[in-house]
């Protein structure tokens, strides 16, 4: 009887498979290791009380997974549910067969080779893609190499892919969403499809972290795999042993376990663990293993740990690109802090220009808009870690300017077209040289404008079979805007009408009526806004603009996160527009001097007396009612009468774009209105600035406030939505806060708190300093965002 509790070492961790000249992920997964020391061997009858029958339908599971793959890239056919279904089943209870007929096989070797004295002890890692099981075998080389080339074989049995997805019709429904691409990228979503399905129907076998293992489309991803596998890369396997030899005997041990394995491990005995770990760090075998696995292409595991995975954020404008506003910033900052944590993320967003380091792929595809193929193109580049996709098309070019501009039914076409073709892109752009394909897969839409893409991913693919495994969430940036139009606007969509009930709201001004959002909101998989203050107010009739009932309804997948900050883009140390022109870039550390620097020089640029005792006020933001500019015209003659500066910096309405150039010829002295969008005045005025007004009637979340408080720029706030959040009101009694704010939108509110602003920065200059100081000091960056991003983009994955 061979002895049982001989774990030596058990690990969970996530890999990539990283190529290519730029060393970029392809794709990432967890791997798991189970490894059992010599001597204890593979137990009679289980390993950490699942059977062996069990550990390796782990690994055949996870094999498959990769296999299954490859049969269909072949074929360029696609399995979805059904007979098909059923079939891959067959296979998979053969193969288990016959990988019980190998265990038995196994049995009788170590029986005969008197397995409780062993003298060989022969550790075989059995490598079946995402998942690693390593077993120790007491018995002969030459057994044991007949085993393994047995329970290979059983393994890479052909001709189970071939009764697993042959005689498979096309796997593309009869949709009017027409795809003839010419890039040969079929294969890829194909790939992706299966290999989702094949994880599903064995979802109660695979450990759930297993089964998020392949995530990608396995076109040239299977080619990428075997030669990482054999020349270029370390195995996956050979990963495992730069974390040990990087850790210490407890860390190993402090390692997060496989959900599926922890309760077995806790029942080890002490003694068990501790000299096998032991036997681990020690052993000239490991540390053989180590020094294979050093290679460059080793990474660190991931800070989202097995919850990795493939994440397309899609949005109308994105920074530097393209941006009207802060949707634009968060779609350029967001992907590049979840890449930071490990996931394997692309941004899809129009392209509107020429830009500069994206290559064209050669990829082309046809969409149908309002009966009509329109085709695209696909650009790509990859920047900091993310795969930035920018679909081209002679609808979008050229407006950069005017994102969007032209009447509703051209904005309308824009977007289907935008949202058709970017939700295709998983399965047709190669990113270096590997699509993403649609298992694993979680898009980020953001605002109405993409609020389509969770209707077409429901519409056109998962009501079909297809995409089984994607999700989507939908970002409420500003519910003000919502894709409202008449009833008979649908048709555009391109939907099948009974998918009309969505988009249906009534409204007491409008009547009946279609709406983009609500349809949004309806079929995602989880809504976030972009703050906590904004998530509540979302759900009251003032705050939910008509759509607060269909967000009530869905409050169950409603979270509030506030954003973050870019801190490269938006730090005065790094500012690359404080550099020149007298600005000058400045820290904590010479705020003192390079604050003070930084607004001489906007006092200078701007024509305005350069004067260092005298506050300079500014504002940025986009003219309209949202931002309540007229509330500072109200303020204006107020203002005017205290020794104070004020630059305003925006664009919008035409009314409050003639109001600022008023302002500024009526007291040239003292105000100057900027009408324009300039992001290099909008990053010179934060540093020059030594206070930001913004009273917004209502802000979901807000960004240059953040931006303000990281420049040591004071904010003084209306406190609603992501404003009051963020805007710890100033106490002086305890010396805390970070700025002021007012409670309700009105002008003689405003002068109120600005009125103490002023007061404290003219005699309490050791207050103002320490409010200056506290928002510097603050972690604003997307890092912690991000985190939160990924719960729900979890949650969103294991929903049903
Ligand atoms: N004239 C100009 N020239 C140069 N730059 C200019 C400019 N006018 C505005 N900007 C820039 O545009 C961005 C505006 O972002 P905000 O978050 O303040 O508001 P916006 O309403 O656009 O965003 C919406 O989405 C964001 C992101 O979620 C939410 O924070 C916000 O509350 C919500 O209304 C900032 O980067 C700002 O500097």
């Amino acid at each position: 009887m061979a002895s049982v509790g001989c774990v030596s070492f058990v690990t969970e961790r996530a890999a990539s498979i990283w190529s290519g000249r730029d060393r970029r992920p392809r794709f990432s997964f967890p791997v798991y290791r189970l490894r059992m020391s010599p001597g204890c061997a593979i137990s009679k009858d289980s390993i950490f009380g699942y059977s062996r029958e069990d550990c390796v339908r782990f690994s055949l599971c996870s094999r498959r997974q990769v296999l299954g793959s490859r049969g269909v890239r072949a074929r360029g056919e696609g399995s979805v549910e059904g007979e098909d279904g059923d079939r891959l089943e067959d296979a998979f209870d053969a193969t288990i067969e016959k990988s019980k007929k190998v265990l038995a096989m196994q049995r009788d070797l170590l029986q005969q080779n008197g397995h409780e004295d062993p003298k060989v002890g022969v550790e075989q890692d059995f490598d079946v893609g995402a998942a690693s099981v390593s077993v120790t075998f007491n018995i002969s080389i030459a057994e044991r190499r007949k085993l393994v080339s047995s329970i290979k074989s059983s393994i890479i049995n052909p001709e189970d892919n071939e009764v697993s997805y042959k005689g498979r019709d096309s796997s593309f429904p009869n949709m009017d969403l027409t795809s003839t691409g010419d890039s040969g990228g079929d294969e890829d979503y194909n790939g992706g499809i299966l290999s989702g399905n094949y994880v599903h129907s064995n979802a109660d076998k695979v450990p759930a972290a297993l089964s998020s293992a392949t995530s990608r489309g396995f076109g040239e991803g299977e080619k990428e795999l075997g030669k990482d596998l054999s020349l270029e890369n370390p195995s996956l396997d050979l990963e495992a042993p730069k974390q040990l030899k990087d850790t210490s005997p407890k860390t190993v041990w402090s390692d997060p376990l496989p959900s599926f394995l922890s309760k077995s491990v806790e029942t080890a005995s002490p003694k068990e663990e501790k000299q096998e770990d032991f036997r681990e760090l020690s052993s000239e075998e490991v540390n053989n293993e180590a020094a294979v696995s050093m290679g460059e292409d080793v990474k660190p595991p991931p800070l989202a740990g097995t919850n990795v995975m493939n994440i397309i954020l899609v949005a109308a404008e994105c920074a530097p690109w393209s941006k009207t506003g802060g949707l634009g910033d968060v779609a350029g900052a967001l992907p590049k802090a979840l890449a930071r944590r490990g996931h394997r993320v692309m941004v899809v967003a129009p392209r509107y220009g020429n830009y500069a380091e994206a290559q064209e792929t050669g990829v082309r595809k046809k969409y149908k808009v309002d009966g009509q193929d329109m085709e695209v193109t696909y650009f790509q580049a990859y920047i900091d870690g993310v795969d930035f996709v920018f679909i081209d098309s002679h609808m979008f070019r050229h407006i950069e300017k005017n994102i969007y501009g032209g009447n509703r039914m051209d904005i309308l076409k824009r977007m289907v077209l935008f949202c058709k073709a970017a939700i295709e892109v998983p399965w047709h752009v190669p990113c270096g040289g590997v699509c993403y394909g649609d298992g694993n897969l979680v898009f980020i839409a953001n605002d109405w404008h993409t609020a389509l893409l969770p209707v077409y991913l429901k519409a056109y693919y998962r009501d079909n079979g297809l995409m089984q495994y994607t999700r989507s969430a939908l970002v409420i940036h500003n519910i003000a805007h919502q894709g409202r139009g008449p009833v008979e606007d649908f048709s555009y969509t391109g939907l099948p009408e009974h998918y009309l009930d969505l988009f249906k709201l009534y409204d007491p001004v409008g009547g009946e009526h279609f709406n983009i959002f609500a349809a949004g909101l309806k079929t995602a998989d989880r809504v976030v806004t972009v703050s906590h203050g904004y998530a509540w107010e979302l759900k009251t009739s003032e705050g939910g603009w008509g759509l607060h009932q269909i967000i009530n309804e869905n409050d169950w997948k409603l979270r509030g996160i506030v954003n973050g900050i870019d801190v490269k883009d938006w730090n005065p140390e790094l500012d690359i527009y404080l550099e020149s022109d007298g600005y000058v870039n400045y820290s904590l550390e010479t705020l003192h001097t390079g604050k003070p620097q930084c607004k001489a020089a906007l006092q200078k640029e701007l024509g305005l007396p350069i004067r260092e005792d005298v506050p300079l006020i500014g504002f940025i933001g986009r003219l309209d009612h949202q931002k309540g500019v007229d509330l500072i015209a109200e303020a204006v003659p107020w203002m005017v009468g205290q020794d104070v500066q004020l630059v305003m910096l925006g664009t919008g309405r035409n009314d409050l774009e003639q109001m600022l150039r008023q302002f500024e010829s009526q007291h040239h002295d003292k105000i100057r209105g900027w009408v324009g969008f300039s992001v290099k005045m909008a990053h010179r005025i934060t540093a020059g600035a030594d206070i930001l007004l913004m009273p917004s009637r209502f802000e979901p979340c807000g960004l240059n406030q953040l931006y303000a408080m990281n420049y040591g720029t004071i904010p003084v706030v209306h406190a609603v939505g992501g404003l009051r959040d963020t805007v710890q009101p100033f106490d002086p009694y305890n010396e805390s806060g970070l700025g002021w704010t007012f409670d309700r939108a009105e002008a003689n509110r405003l002068i109120h708190a600005l009125g103490n602003c002023l007061l404290t920065y003219r005699q309490y200059k050791q207050s103002w300093e320490g409010l200056q100081r506290r928002g510097m000091m603050q972690d604003l960056s997307w890092d912690h965002a991000a985190q939160n991003y990924e719960e729900v983009l979890v949650a969103a994955k294991y929903q049903w």
